[in-house]
């Protein structure tokens, strides 16, 4: 089991980190927030995830669907990669000989996005200027869309997102767990559990 106990509320038009150590789970439940652990043969999910009430797990919901409204962010985002991502997104329509106006192009392009936006450690590969540009851009799609993100850099963070949740793993081969869920503010202030204290000021992992 890779991790366990997980509850939390996801607020929705703000930003929630993943924080904690390698190994305790940011991922993979970052990943099965849109299904995307489903890609990984054998690998399963117990409990619930809801959408404004609905679950994502319920029997008569398709998978593909979820993914058409909380959409993972890769650190490479362009399947063909030497074509923009506006191309990229275009096309799908273009291989099936559709001619659209650009007018239409631009609105198929930006009505793409998904409401729910899941990002793993969208800044581990760039340098400090375009982290601070993907931080303010993670700051303006708030107004419109909700954000997960996992990160390693607690100083992102803190400096992104509203609320934060502690991840932590006793030992390898031990499932990871949430230890904290929590205002953003009150977990790099004053967290109520000692792991997140012992962390959060670089006591440990
Ligand atoms: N494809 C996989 N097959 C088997 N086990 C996996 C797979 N992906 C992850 N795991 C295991 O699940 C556990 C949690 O890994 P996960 O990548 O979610 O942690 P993480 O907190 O995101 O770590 P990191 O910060 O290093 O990315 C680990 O024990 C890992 O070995």
């Amino acid at each position: 089991m890779a991790v366990e106990d997980v509850n939390m509320v996801i607020e929705p038009r703000a930003v929630t980190a993943f924080i904690g150590p390698s190994g305790c789970g940011k991922s993979t439940v970052l990943r099965t927030l849109n299904r995307m652990h489903e890609v990984i043969p054998g690998a399963h999910v117990k409990g619930q995830v809801l959408l404004d009430g609905q679950d994502l797990y319920a029997e008569n919901v398709d998978p593909v669907r979820v993914r058409r409204h909380v959409g993972m962010v890769f650190q490479k985002p362009n399947p063909f990669p030497t074509m923009s991502i506006r191309e990229n997104v275009l096309a799908g329509v273009k291989l099936n000989g559709a001619r659209l106006a650009a007018s239409d192009a631009d609105a198929l392009v930006e009505n793409s996005l998904p409401d729910v936006l899941l990002m793993d450690e969208p800044c581990s590969a760039l340098d400090p200027i375009s982290t601070l540009a993907i931080e303010d851009l993670i700051q303006e799609l708030k107004e419109h869309y909700t954000v997960v993100i996992v990160t390693h850099n607690m100083q992102q963070a803190a400096r992104v997102s509203d609320k934060t949740g502690f991840f932590n793993i006793a030992g390898t081969g031990k499932p990871g767990k949430l230890i904290e869920f929590d205002n953003t503010d009150k977990i790099f202030s004053n967290p109520a559990k000692e792991d997140t204290e012992r962390y959060i000021s670089g006591r440990f992992g």
